[in-house]
C-alpha cells in the first residue's frame, strides 16, 4: 500500500487516478511515500524518511525546496501546462479591467442610490470617468514565452494587438507554437521600452526577482499597464506603486494582494486565482498523480523538474531504482554488486540531469536486503528501492 500526503486541496478527479485498493490518500499521514501540493510551502517542512517522490499540481515549484529534494535522491514533478489556459484567460481579464476601468466602474454602479430615474441620471453624469481604451493596434510585451506566455501572445494576436516577447531559452516546442506575428525583443529593457501592457511569465528566481524596478520603470511608456500573473516578488511593487503615484504606470493588475496594493485605485488584485478553474484544477491534479503513480510503481520519470526523464518498459524480472551522483565508476559499482550477489541484468537505463544520475535495472531473481544494503552503502548513491 502506497502512502500519499496532500498538503492542499488536490482535485478528487486526479486523485481517483491512485486506486484505493493500492493507495492510501489523506492530508495527515505518517510515513508518506508522496506528497501531492499546490502552493504550501514546504521550505520549513521536516521531510519524512519515506518520501519518495513530490508532486506539484501546478507549474511553479518555488514553493519546494527543489536542491533538497535532489541530495535525498526525491524527484519533483509537476504539470506543466496543465493550467496554463486559466491563466491565459485571466491575463486578458486582467487588460481588459485595466483598459476599461472596470473595478472602479462597477465599484460606482454598486454605490448608486436613489430610485432608478436617479440612478440613471447619475450613470449618464458620471460614466465618463470611466472612459477606456481599446485593445487593437495597442503593444503587449510578454516575458517568458513557455506554456502560459505562448497562449498570451497568441490570444492577444487574436484581439488586434501588436505583441512583442522576450525569452532568451524558448524551446522549441514552445517556439513552434508562437504565432509567427509575435516579434522578438533582444532585451527586457528593449521590450519594456516599447509597450503599452507587459505580463511575466517566468519563473520566481534570482534573475527574474524585480524584474520591474525603479530603474526600469523609468524607460517605460507613460499610461503603461504592468500585468504579474506569475510570481509575487517579479514586480517590485513599492516601486511600481510610487510610479502609479507618479503619473507614469496607468494600472498594475496582479494575483498577489499586499496591504500596500489591495486598495489602490489604480491597482487590481486577486487572490492567487490563476489556476483556479476547474478544468486546470483537474489537469494539474491528473497529470501530476499518473506521473507519481508511474515513478511510486515503476521508477519511471515523466515531468520532473530535477530528475532526467526516463522510460524502461518493465520486463520479468524484479525492477531496482538506484538514484546516485553523477560521477564516473557508479554504474559499474552497482553491476558489480548485483554480479556479486548472483544477479543477472535483464534490461538496464541510465540517465543523468545535472549533479543527479538514476538508473533502472531489471535482474532475474529477487533482490534482496543484502544487496541493497550493499548498493547503498557506496559512496554517492542517494536512494535505492526495488519495485
Ligand atoms: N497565478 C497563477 O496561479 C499561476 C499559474 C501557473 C503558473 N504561474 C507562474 O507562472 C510561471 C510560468 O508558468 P508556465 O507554465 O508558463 O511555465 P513554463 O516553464 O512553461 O515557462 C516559463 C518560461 O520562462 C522562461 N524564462 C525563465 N527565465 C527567464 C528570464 N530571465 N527571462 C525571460 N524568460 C525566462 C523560460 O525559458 C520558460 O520558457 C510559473 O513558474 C509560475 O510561477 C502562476
Ligand atoms: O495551485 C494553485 O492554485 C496555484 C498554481 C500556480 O501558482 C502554479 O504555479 O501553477
Amino acid at each position: 500500500m502506497y502512502k500519499i500526503l496532500t498538503l492542499n486541496n488536490i482535485s478528487v478527479t486526479g486523485l481517483d487516478r491512485l486506486p484505493r485498493d493500492n493507495y492510501e490518500i489523506a492530508s495527515e499521514i505518517t510515513h508518506p511515500d508522496a506528497i501531492l501540493l499546490r502552493s504550501y510551502k514546504m521550505h520549513d517542512m521536516e521531510i519524512p524518511a519515506s518520501l519518495k517522490a513530490v508532486g506539484r499540481a501546478g507549474a511553479g515549484v518555488n514553493n519546494i525546496p527543489v536542491d533538497r529534494m535532489s541530495e535525498l535522491g526525491i524527484p519533483v514533478f509537476n504539470a506543466p501546462g496543465a493550467n496554463a489556459n486559466a491563466v491565459k484567460e485571466l491575463v486578458l481579464t486582467g487588460m481588459l479591467l485595466a483598459s476599461r476601468n472596470i473595478c472602479p466602474a462597477w465599484d460606482f454602479a454598486r454605490n448608486l442610490e436613489g430610485d432608478d430615474a436617479a440612478i440613471s441620471k447619475a450613470v449618464e453624469a458620471g460614466k465618463k470617468n470611466f472612459v477606456g481604451t481599446e485593445l487593437p493596434g495597442r503593444t503587449l510585451g510578454v516575458i517568458g514565452l513557455g506554456a502560459i506566455g505562448v497562449l498570451v501572445c497568441n490570444a492577444a494576436k487574436a484581439l488586434g494587438m501588436n505583441v512583442i516577447g522576450y525569452d532568451p531559452d524558448i524551446s522549441v516546442q514552445r517556439a513552434w507554437q508562437l504565432s509567427s506575428d509575435v516579434q522578438s525583443a533582444s532585451s527586457v529593457d528593449d521590450l519594456l521600452s516599447r509597450v503599452d501592457y507587459v505580463s511575466f511569465h517566468v519563473p520566481l528566481i534570482d534573475a527574474t526577482k524585480h524584474m520591474i524596478n525603479a530603474d526600469r520603470l523609468k524607460n517605460m511608456k507613460d499610461g503603461v499597464v504592468i500585468l504579474n500573473f506569475a510570481r509575487n516578488g517579479i514586480v517590485d511593487d513599492e516601486a511600481v506603486v510610487k510610479a502609479i503615484d507618479a503619473g507614469k504606470v496607468g494600472g498594475y493588475v496582479c494575483d498577489f494582494p499586499s496591504n500596500l496594493l489591495k486598495n489602490h485605485d489604480k491597482v487590481v488584485t486577486l487572490p492567487h486565482m490563476g489556476a483556479s478553474t476547474r478544468e486546470a484544477e483537474e489537469n494539474c491534479a491528473i497529470m501530476v498523480a499518473d506521473q507519481v503513480r508511474e515513478f511510486l510503481e515503476n521508477g519511471n520519470v515523466h515531468n520532473s523538474v530535477n530528475f532526467p526523464e526516463v522510460f524502461m518498459p518493465r520486463s520479468d524480472g524484479q525492477r531496482l531504482a538506484v538514484v546516485n551522483a553523477n560521477v564516473p565508476k557508479m554504474l559499474g559499482q552497482i553491476s558489480t554488486v548485483l554480479a556479486d550477489t548472483g544477479h543477472n541484468i535483464i534490461d538496464m537505463l541510465n540517465k543523468s540531469r545535472g549533479e543527479l544520475a538514476y538508473t533502472l535495472v531489471d535482474v532475474e531473481g529477487e533482490v534482496d536486503q543484502d544487496c541493497l544494503d550493499q548498493i547503498r552503502a557506496i559512496e554517492g548513491v542517494l536512494a535505492v528501492r526495488t519495485l
